[in-house]
């Protein structure tokens, strides 16, 4: 059984150990090809990582990497924390980080309690006084300039209604079907990774979510609870009134744990596959970086003589987490391992992209930057959209279509399926509420999100999703180009 100091005389990359929920692990070999970065590691070289590991990794991981990350055993005399309890990590109200939120976007404000909150907006403001420091610059930060990420809100700005008015509009009907779920509104909760980082109901507060509002939830790979969890939570919720998980799927370096994580989603019982494939490698964030960097600076000080790699020789390990090597052809061999179930290609970012991928074998694409965080100066769904409707309109009515990106209002859904998108998803918008509230600020978010949208149809005068067109907005100077929305569905 080895002792903590033990596991403090391992603190060098030669020999490098920690320790997790109270488990002495041997990480040496690994430290190279941790998907989230060797210094991530070596901040915590002969030292208890606990608190750090499990606010981002489902406790299940290390199992999954035994190879690598070698479990030397419980440590003498250590008591250890229980997954999934409070940590300092989430401060309380009024409690802000001493490091300043490093985007200009979310302003910090008071704490709100629940029944203040009127806006996704509020939930944001009232966030940054709850999120640990570390969580604002991960949640909040975006590629590089914060082009894409800025230009993801602006772009919902630019369309104005055309509303329609002495029409009788009693009752709204906001029902229809979402990667192939019903779903009581269109719109669903997009994958974020390491939910846990912004509040300790992590994952389940959005299971919770979607299973008591009748909505969709898109469960990431780097979720930070088991992906089966999340399941049996959303399974077994005793207020569920409908909903469906899907799972987003990275392909990671080794194909083959891409098989395992689809068969792992077949099991579980996830009803569709989101590809994400705008991210053959991590887009550069410098607002995450740099605070990690400043976290760093112990390991840096350790590492000062080291001659940073040649320039174009770093690309085996920069920014690499995902296969880069990932190709159109791929999709074959996905479908075949996934089965005859959705399948939603996540990131596409042109109208060229998205012709081509009705010559494969999806069903849908998903029309997003991955929220301003990938690259910088992408197009924003928007634009993506009224390319498609110019180019080649026949996407449309070939493949269902979904958005996302710096949607925050009800306005912004309606505004995409008047562009011609089935559904809309919310990363921030929903993060926000989850780090201010937990689970009652997610339902929240879904109840105003709800009431958002049917006021919005109310006063174009619509009352089905399916009467929204092109013919009730107007983009800029020139208007619309002729209503292409889609009439048929493959899902
Ligand atoms: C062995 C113990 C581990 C420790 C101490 C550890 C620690 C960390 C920390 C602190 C981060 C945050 C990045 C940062 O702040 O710089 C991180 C990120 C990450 N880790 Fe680990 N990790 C461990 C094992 C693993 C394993 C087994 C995997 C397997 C996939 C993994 C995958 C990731 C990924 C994908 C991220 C990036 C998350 C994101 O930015 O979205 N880690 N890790
Ligand atoms: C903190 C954070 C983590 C994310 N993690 C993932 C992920 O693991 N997989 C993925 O496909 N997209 C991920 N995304 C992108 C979202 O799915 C979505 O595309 C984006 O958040 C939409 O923009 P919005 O945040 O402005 O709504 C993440 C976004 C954020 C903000």
């Amino acid at each position: 059984m080895p002792s903590a100091s033990d596991v403090a005389s391992h603190s060098t990359p030669a020999s490098c150990w920690v320790i997790i929920a109270g488990n002495a692990y041997d990480v040496t070999t690994f430290i190279d090809v941790h998907p989230g970065g060797r210094d991530a590691i070596m901040r915590y070289a002969g030292k208890d990582a606990t608190e750090d590991y499990e606010s981002i990794h489902a406790p299940s991981l290390l199992k999954d990497y035994a190879d690598k990350v070698i479990n030397l055993g419980l440590v003498e005399g250590l008591s250890f924390p229980t997954q999934g309890g409070p940590t300092s990590q989430h401060l309380r109200p009024g409690a802000s980080g001493s490091y300043d939120s490093p985007s200009p976007i979310p302003t910090p404000g008071s704490f709100l309690p629940l029944n203040a909150c009127k806006s996704l907006e509020d939930f944001e403001r009232s966030s940054q006084t709850t999120l640990s420091a570390k969580a604002a610059a991960y949640f909040n930060s975006g590629a590089e300039s914060l082009s894409t990420l800025h230009g993801n809100r602006k772009a919902w700005a630019n369309i104005r209604f055309c509303p329609r008015v002495l029409r009788d509009v009693t009752r709204v009907d906001m029902t229809c079907s979402i990667m192939g779920s019903d779903s009581t509104m269109p719109v669903f909760i997009a994958p974020a990774a390491a939910a846990r980082l912004a509040h300790p109901d992590a994952e389940l507060g959005f299971a919770r979510g979607a299973a008591r509002m009748g909505v969709v939830q898109c469960v990431c790979t780097y979720a930070s609870v088991k992906p089966q969890d999340i399941m049996d939570c959303f399974q077994t919720d005793p207020w569920k009134r409908g909903g469906a998980l899907t799972f987003q799927l990275y392909v990671p370096q080794q194909k083959e744990r891409a098989s395992q994580l689809i068969q792992m989603a077949k099991d579980a019982g996830f009803r569709a596959l989101v590809v994400t494939v705008d991210s053959p490698v991590i887009g550069k964030r410098d607002d995450d970086d740099r605070f990690k960097a400043l976290a760093d600076s112990k390991v840096l000080e350790q590492e000062v003589h080291r001659l940073p790699p040649l320039p174009g020789q770093e690309a085996e390990t920069l920014r690499g987490v995902h296969c880069p090597a990932l190709i159109w052809d791929d999709l074959h061999w996905i479908r075949a391992e996934w089965g005859d179930n959705p399948i939603i290609l996540k990131g596409i970012q042109t109208a060229e992209d998205a012709l081509k991928a009705t010559m494969f074998p999806v069903d849908g694409i998903y029309l997003s930057n991955h929220g301003g965080r990938q690259l910088d100066y992408a197009p924003n769904a928007v634009e993506v959209l009224l390319e498609i409707r110019q180019k080649h309109p026949e996407v449309f009515d070939k493949l269902e279509i979904y958005a996302d990106g710096g949607v925050m209002r009800g306005t912004d859904v309606v505004k995409a399926l008047c562009l011609g998108a089935r559904g809309v998803g919310l990363g921030r918008g929903f993060l926000y509420p989850l780090a201010s509230h937990g689970t009652d600020g997610v339902l929240r978010a879904i109840q105003i999100l709800s009431d958002e949208i049917q006021t919005t149809m109310r006063l174009l005068g619509v009352t089905k999703l399916s009467q929204l067109d092109g013919s009730y907005i107007t983009y800029g100077d020139g208007g619309l180009s002729p209503n292409t929305k889609s009439s048929q569905s493959k899902l």
